[in-house]
């Protein structure tokens, strides 16, 4: 037997969007670190996403499906996909046994995983989001263990969560618990971010927002805020005739940075937006995605909220002088902006990469019985 034969042997699931690869790939790098093998199962849409993942970590390409996409005849091939998707996984599987098998959600973990259940290999799911995603609600009840990226997250009856966290940025980590700087008579930052493709109703909403705010927090803010490039303009020109010092981009490189010096953040609750403003510590109010699938951006935030660290408008009551209300409530109260920031702490988790490795080697030495 040669030397990567012997290793232990991580199969990661995964596929779709970024959002699923990037904790994969977290994990990937710090299980090579500790000397085991990894290898990728996805489908041919999820191989090109795979581009971020260790040079060692070999594609193995399975066959899967959705319902959600397509026509009529293309749903009709689903289940013949993914059964072939499954064999195929299967068999891969026989021929070089995992130690254990992790998916990250999204239609191309399917195959793997469901071969991983039928061969009753040790196995365990990640769910980046505050509700599980649709594959991950399937296998909840057939894994081992359900690692939570978010907290708290809604599970089916009888399931049980472990709050691992998502994996932030290394430049995150590097400002994770940075102080805080609460809101008084100086310079003040406040960062507004959309996700990554930046939000149109904070464009609309926030600079007029800004605009109402006591005149005494207004002489003291500057603004950073991440916009549609297509609305980069008009946002400039709110922030213009308002008179406030604002620098509007479509996408900060620095995030990390403009967080940890942020006195008040407006965001999105994308589940690594979250992640990132929990790990830094940052008060906020968030602004949930109300079209996103399952209202999953409302369960991301409640966590935060829950724990006082954050103020939730859904869009639906979203308007200049409700986020006005809400920011110069924070801003104008130091003692409470400050407690947010430390119960924003309190909810993150820095170490998420070596929360995941602990539940593999658990897995791996069967310490989970599940
Ligand atoms: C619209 C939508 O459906 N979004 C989903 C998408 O999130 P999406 O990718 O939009 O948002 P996330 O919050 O997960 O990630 C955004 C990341 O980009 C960073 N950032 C943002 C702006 C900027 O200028 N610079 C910068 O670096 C943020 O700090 C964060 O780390 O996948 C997430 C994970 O499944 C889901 O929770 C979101 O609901």
């Amino acid at each position: 037997m040669t030397m990567a034969g012997s290793a232990p042997l991580l199969l990661i699931a995964a596929g779709g969007t970024g959002g699923h690869m990037f904790p994969a790939q977290a994990l990937a790098e710090a299980m090579i670190a500790r000397g085991w093998r990894v290898k990728l199962s996805t489908d041919a849409r999820g191989a090109r996403y795979a581009g971020g993942f260790p040079k060692e970590v070999p594609v193995e390409e399975v066959s899967s499906a959705t319902f959600a996409r397509g026509g009529l005849a293309a749903k009709a091939a689903v289940p013949l996909r993914i059964a072939g998707g499954v064999m195929s996984a299967a068999m891969a599987m026989r021929r070089d046994r995992p130690t254990v098998v992790v998916g990250f959600g999204g239609y191309p973990s399917i195959p793997a995983l469901a071969a991983a259940t039928l061969l009753r290999l040790p196995r365990m799911i990640h769910e980046q989001n505050g509700v599980l995603g649709r594959v991950n609600q399937i296998f909840a009840p057939r894994v081992n263990a359900v690692a939570c990226g978010t907290w708290p997250t809604t599970l089916p009856e009888g399931v049980e969560g472990i709050h691992t966290g998502n994996p932030v940025r290394q430049a995150v980590l590097d400002r994770a618990a940075a102080p805080y700087i609460p809101p008084g008579d100086y310079p003040m930052s406040l960062v507004v971010i959309g996700g990554s493709q930046g939000a149109r109703i904070l464009s609309d909403v926030v600079p007029a927002a800004v605009a109402l705010l006591p005149e005494g927090i207004r002489a003291n803010l500057r603004v950073a805020h991440q916009a549609r490039a297509e609305d980069l303009d008009r946002v400039i020109a709110a922030y213009d005739a308002a008179g406030i010092d604002a620098d509007v981009q479509p996408f900060f490189t620095d995030i990390p940075r403009r967080l940890s010096e942020a006195q008040l953040v407006v965001s999105r609750s994308g589940a690594s937006s979250i992640a990132d403003i929990s790990v830094i510590g940052r008060p906020s109010i968030l602004i949930p995605f109300a079209a996103a699938t399952a209202d999953h951006q409302t369960a991301n935030a409640r966590g935060l909220v829950q724990a006082d660290a954050a103020v939730l408008i859904p869009e639906s009551a979203l308007d200049p002088a409700a986020l006005a209300a809400q920011m110069a409530a924070v801003l104008s109260n130091p003692q409470a902006a400050g407690a947010m920031a430390t119960n924003a702490l309190a909810q993150g988790r820095p170490d998420a990469t070596g929360h995941l490795v602990d539940l593999v080697l658990r897995l791996a030495e069967k310490r989970v019985t599940r």
